[in-house]
């Protein structure tokens, strides 16, 4: 399953912006991306129903994916990458539970091999294959906490990558806050996925997106494994709102603004992965003149 930019802007062409008239799409495209719209208006999230990844697939995946936590730490910290996000976090005071592995183009079967190279000095070619299957940019674990507590495994967020689709391994934990101020559990049954709105899309679409804010609970006695894939725009990428979203009624929200320096701005303030200071002003200073 792919973010690509062409899916993203299916989502932007499917606004019905204020000052025209709708685009020109069949019907069920046109319905399918008003609910995608309006989810992502007033919810931020949605559950995406995907039944084709083979459950076995799934399965082998997390099993992929607890061998590789179950390197040595210095093994899994190899992985470096100035970017951010893209490399080993893990071991923060706040976050004890938490860690996460970024692995950059994932699906470039490349990239993927040199990543599986630095972990296993002989490469890992079934590792290979399960995640060139998913596609997937991050991988995270979530440790059990102590029995009876219910602790944070990661602090309250809004994502900073344009979007995220992300699946568990069926221990839940992931929570959303609605709009007005409760949080709700996502329990994911095994062939749905979960779509986030981040920041930059919320920038792109002129505040009518909701960057929701999310968080992951832990209790219980099992560890949690999740994958993320996220929608993070080449180098170079300026986000800014399309002319048909910005109208006297509607002022431009952002300035305009390098993705990659916003996320460099966000990572190096090291808000992450506690970015639930206001976004808002988070946007605004990344961009001042
Ligand atoms: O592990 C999860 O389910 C959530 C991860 C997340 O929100 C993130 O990495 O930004
Ligand atoms: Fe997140």
């Amino acid at each position: 399953m792919f973010v690509t930019r062409k899916w993203v802007q299916t989502l932007i062409t499917g606004f019905q912006p204020w000052n025209s008239q709708p685009v020109q799409l069949n019907w069920t495209r046109f319905n399918l991306c008003k609910r995608v719209r309006e989810a992502s208006e007033n919810y931020g999230f949605f559950e995406i129903v995907y039944d084709k990844i083979p459950l076995g697939l799934r399965a082998e995946f997390f099993s992929a994916t607890r061998q590789l936590f179950g390197l040595p730490l210095e093994t899994q910290k190899k992985s470096i990458n100035p970017k951010p996000y893209h490399c080993y976090y893990g071991q923060f005071p706040h976050a004890p539970l938490y860690e996460s592995i970024g692995v950059e183009d994932a699906s470039n079967y490349e990239s993927l091999t040199s990543f599986a190279h630095i972990m296993w000095p002989d490469g890992h070619d079934q590792f290979c294959n399960i995640v060139i299957a998913m596609t997937l940019l991050r991988v995270q674990k979530y440790s059990a906490p102590p029995l009876g507590e219910y602790v944070t495994g990661l602090n309250a967020h809004t994502d900073k990558a344009l979007t995220a689709i992300l699946c568990d391994d069926q221990v839940s934990g992931l929570e959303f806050e609605t709009k007005d101020g409760q949080w709700i559990n996502l329990s994911l049954p095994s062939s749905s996925f979960v779509f986030i709105v981040g920041d930059p899309l919320m920038a792109w679409s002129n505040g009518r997106m909701h960057s929701v804010k999310h968080r992951v609970m832990m209790c219980g006695e099992k560890e949690r494994y999740s994958l993320g894939a996220f929608g993070v725009p080449v180098e170079g990428t300026i986000i800014k709102a399309p002319k048909e979203l910005v109208d006297e009624e509607h002022p431009q929200l952002f300035k305009d603004f390098d993705y990659m320096d916003f996320s460099m701005f966000a990572c190096q303030r090291k808000q992450w992965p506690w970015t639930q200071q206001c976004k808002f002003r988070l946007l605004q200073e990344s961009v001042a003149d």
